[in-house]
């Protein structure tokens, strides 16, 4: 989770018009306080909140090609990054976060190369020397993005609805698996699967196959330079995420540098069926450690602080939940 803020093609450049868009962009803090920053090119900014994951020392946003002709700011974890820097030889990279290969790929590929991302993501992207921009998100929409448009006809894409909603004159939530382009001035779809029209799957059954995708899913995902936990509800799902996690720990970095314990955490009241569930879970996790917190009163706590995050996003919960990420 991080937090993106972009406004492109203002008619204001004064200072007041900056400290607004630096305001704006600090309602997004809660996604990323581990720093801020912003960069501006004549009438467009680009801000970013950033939650640090993958190279916490060097990897601060707005990032940049090798000249910063190029300028990215990004909500997003690229799992394939290591191999795509391989295909970007002779680029020069500055820090080590995943992110950067998003100005580089450009910079080699155009706008053609969203469909070389494996990962979640949300970005915006300003090419300074035609002061073009496209802004683009991940195939299935793990990553949220919010697109507004000014009665000055600027353009705006930010993270969450509550930085656009007070200073566009209208806005959407920014389709999945879509680019915008400002060359084109419009969407298209990038991510275009085989089987995306098919009405009825024709791909067999295949037990083994899912389990191996799913094992691949969870291991791409433990690429952090921080430590991180497993939620667990008590179900299904997130008890075999954990399951597929305490197996892989010792391979990853995080474990090398914090130790090969998994955090493991819960929030629910002690319903005995649960708790039953998650103590059977935790016998088979070797070397867990969970966290349960049961207080009602903090927990109510926590659903008003969510719903006040959330606040303007909650039309249509279920869609809205998983887009905090
Ligand atoms: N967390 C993010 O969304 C950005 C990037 N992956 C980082 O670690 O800084």
């Amino acid at each position: 989770m991080c937090g993106i803020l972009a406004v492109l093609g203002v008619s204001d450049v004064s200072l007041a018009k900056r400290s607004r868009i630096i305001e704006l962009s600090r309602r997004l803090r809660h996604r990323g306080p581990d720093w801020s920053g912003i960069h501006s090119f004549e009438d467009c900014y680009l801000a970013h909140q950033r939650l640090a994951i993958v190279d916490p020392t060097s990897g601060d946003q707005p990032l940049y090609n090798e000249d910063k002709t190029v300028v990215v700011t990004v909500n997003g974890e690229i799992y394939n990054h290591e191999e795509l820097k391989a295909k970007l030889k002779p680029h020069k990279f500055q820090t080590g976060s995943d992110c950067e290969v998003i100005a580089h790929l450009y910079e080699e590929y155009g706008e053609e190369f969203v469909d070389m991302l494996d990962g979640m993501f949300s970005f915006v992207l300003l090419d300074t020397r035609d002061k073009s921009f496209i802004a683009a998100r991940d195939a299935i929409g793990i990553c949220p993005l919010y697109m507004g448009w000014g009665l000055d006809g600027s353009v705006w894409f930010s993270s969450e609805m509550k930085a656009l909603s007070d200073d566009c004159e209208r806005f959407i939530s920014f389709p999945p698996g879509h680019l915008y382009s400002s060359k084109t001035g419009g969407l298209r779809r990038w991510y275009n699967p085989p089987w995306f029209s098919e009405s009825i799957p024709s791909a067999p059954y295949d037990p083994l196959l899912i389990r191996e995708s799913f094992e691949k899913a969870v291991i791409k995902r433990l690429m952090t330079d921080v430590p991180f936990g497993v939620l667990l509800s008590g179900g299904l799902d997130s008890s075999l995420v954990a399951s597929v996690v305490s197996r892989h720990l010792a391979e990853t970095k995080v474990a090398r540098q914090w130790g090969n314990k998994l955090h493991t955490f819960c929030i629910g009241l002690k319903v005995p069926l649960i708790l039953k569930l998650l103590r059977k879970l935790l016998t088979t996790l070797a070397q867990s450690i969970m966290n349960y917190t049961s207080q009602c009163r903090r927990a109510l706590m926590l659903w008003k602080k969510l719903f006040i995050t959330l606040r303007r996003m909650m039309s249509r919960p279920l869609e809205q939940v998983p887009q905090c990420f």
